[in-house]
């Protein structure tokens, strides 16, 4: 799959929330493109909030409210409370001057909340699978919760992420070999695949960054084709003129 690399949203952001802070990155030659986006963004009356829905699937006890509550309280709990329906916490960020905010909704693992939770799938540029690490068989069940969720979206305007929890559970061997499985299956989903610990927070941070700057990324491109029907990729555009350099984004595993 190709994108276009943008990585505004990386460095050039003051967050609301301390915690989600996007990390600066000391890449003078993309913050250059950063500032020429920015300015592009603003001519064409981009400055309103931008919002992008991001839903968390999987099955149940794979940990996706301590995933989403690891980000946006920095908290961990190690009581098991079942999700009953749906839940979500607004995540807001300032992105290349421009206020962004994600919505992201927890969904109920559990069979009997599956047709509340399927209701709330619509809409969404984001579809994040979770798994256990430590429970391989629900890793078999992500291509399952995955259809589920495009069937209420346009396959082609979604990302899709793979993520695995619970790695502190794991040793060394078996998280190597946990992660080579769910690289495969993350290859077949088309989905980019990040392992982390909600427990200790590793890898929880840089994958909702990773998540919002896609979908801030793509929201803009939207934003910027809708506003201006002259404005396509690949026209000669101004998008294209910004967006000079295409990057090959592999499928494979960005959170080891
Ligand atoms: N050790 C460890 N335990 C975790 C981790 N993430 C979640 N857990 C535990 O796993 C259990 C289930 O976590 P939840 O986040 O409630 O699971 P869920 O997927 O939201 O479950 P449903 O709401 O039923 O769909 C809880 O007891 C958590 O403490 C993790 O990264 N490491």
């Amino acid at each position: 799959m190709y994108l276009f690399k943008w990585p505004v949203s990386i460095y050039a952001c003051t967050c609301y929330n301390p915690q989600a802070c996007l990390q600066m990155k000391d890449d003078w030659n993309a913050k250059a493109k950063t500032v020429c986006l920015d300015r592009a963004a603003r001519q064409q009356g981009l400055d309103r909030l931008k919002m992008s829905k991001a839903v968390v699937v999987g099955d149940l006890n794979v940990g996706k409210t301590c995933l989403i509550n690891r980000f946006c309280k920095d908290a961990f709990d190690r009581d098991y409370k079942a999700t009953i329906g749906v839940d979500f916490e607004i995540e807001r960020f300032e992105l290349s001057g421009l206020p962004y905010s994600l919505q992201i909704w927890d969904t109920a693992g559990q069979e009997k909340f599956k047709c509340i939770a399927s209701a709330y799938y619509r809409g969404a540029q984001v579809i994040i699978t979770v798994f256990d690490m430590a429970d391989i068989k629900t890793l078999e069940h992500t291509r399952q919760w995955l259809l589920e969720a495009l069937r209420e979206n346009e396959p082609s305007a979604c990302f899709i992420f793979l993520v695995g929890t619970k790695r502190d559970l794991l040793s060394p061997e078996e998280c190597q070999r946990t992660e080579r499985d769910a690289v495969k299956m993350a290859s077949e989903m088309n989905a980019e695949f990040w392992s982390v610990s909600s427990k200790t927070g590793q890898n929880v941070q840089e994958f909702f960054f990773r998540v919002a700057a896609l979908a801030f990324e793509d929201a803009i491109l939207q934003e910027l084709e809708l506003g201006n029907s002259s404005a396509r990729i690949g026209d000669g555009d101004i998008l294209s003129k910004l967006l000079q350099t295409s990057v090959e984004v592999d499928s494979g595993c960005k959170g080891m």
